[in-house]
């Protein structure tokens, strides 16, 4: 499933959101969407699974502009995991899981044996399954986080589409969500804040720096010094970790660097 936004502009009340977004995900990458916040990753996002038309350029799937897609050819290509979760009423997590099956069934169609199976599975990868009798409103933000992850894995799409999926999760979910998002070898496209988590599991990362492409690229060459002051204002060391032999930034806030460099107090990287 190869994602491909072309020329994607959006303007809200007089003023330019996005511009000149071009962007392409291809099947099986996992690509992240780096940027300060208002930078416009959100609204890339929405405009990529169909909340936010854009108001130049497309956006297609495997060619074909997602706007002529019907909801449900849509749901059974791309899953969506949102910032928000808004459920209204109170169902339970199997319950809210289980409705990331509906794009593959008709109208009142019960749920088959495969449909309970993949919800378990989902259930289980996430680390849900003690709650799955639990009412989804019940549930901490990194809780009801996991769910809507165990939904869009249940909903088996080939592109998953994540806006900050380790948004309220304690570091070990981070990290296990990340490595599952991984594992799952599904074409993955997710807006992230944290740049070392950025730089450990993106195969390439689009960096937006007020609704512009600042950068695009593998994590190695994007993610450097000079990029991260200019984009984000801050100071950092980027090296490789000897061990994990991945990325790793290190933010140099408070530390009037080029004072303790000079004492060789600081290793140049
Ligand atoms: N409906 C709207 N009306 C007015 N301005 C909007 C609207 N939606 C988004 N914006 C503005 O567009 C810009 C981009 O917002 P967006 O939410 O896409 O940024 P973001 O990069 O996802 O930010 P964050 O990291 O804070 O989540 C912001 O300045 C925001 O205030």
């Amino acid at each position: 499933m190869t994602l491909h936004t072309s020329q994607v502009a959006v303007e809200i009340a007089g003023r330019m959101i996005l511009e000149q977004i071009d962007l392409q995900v291809k099947p099986g990458a996992f690509v992240g969407v780096i940027g300060p916040n208002g930078s416009g990753k959100s609204t890339l996002l929405k405009t990529i699974y169909r909340v936010r038309k854009p108001d130049a350029g497309v956006v297609t799937l495997d060619g074909e502009d997602i706007y002529r897609l019907t909801p449900r050819e849509a749901a059974q290509r791309m899953a969506v995991v949102r910032q928000e979760s808004a459920a209204e009423f109170d169902f339970s997590v199997r319950e809210i899981v289980m409705m990331g099956r509906t794009a593959h069934k008709r109208l009142f169609q019960s749920d088959t044996a495969r449909d309970r199976e993949l919800v378990e599975t989902a259930l289980a990868r996430t680390g849900m399954q003690d709650f799955a009798e639990r009412s989804f409103l019940s549930l901490s933000g990194g809780e009801k986080q996991r769910v809507m992850i165990a939904r869009a894995l249940a909903q088996e799409a080939r592109l998953l589409v994540l806006d900050e999926p380790t948004n309220h999760l304690d570091i070990r979910y981070q990290l296990q969500i990340m490595e599952i998002l991984k594992s799952l070898r599904l074409t993955v496209l997710a807006a992230l804040h944290d740049l070392n988590i950025a730089a450990m599991y993106c195969d390439q990362l689009y960096v937006l720096c007020e609704g512009r492409i600042a950068a695009a690229g593998a994590p190695q060459d994007v993610l450097t010094p000079k990029l991260i002051r200019e984009v984000f204002g801050v100071e950092t060391e980027v090296f490789v970790h000897p061990r994990t032999q991945k990325m790793h930034i290190v933010y140099l806030a408070g530390i009037d660097q080029p004072a303790k460099e000079k004492k060789g107090e600081i290793p140049a990287v």
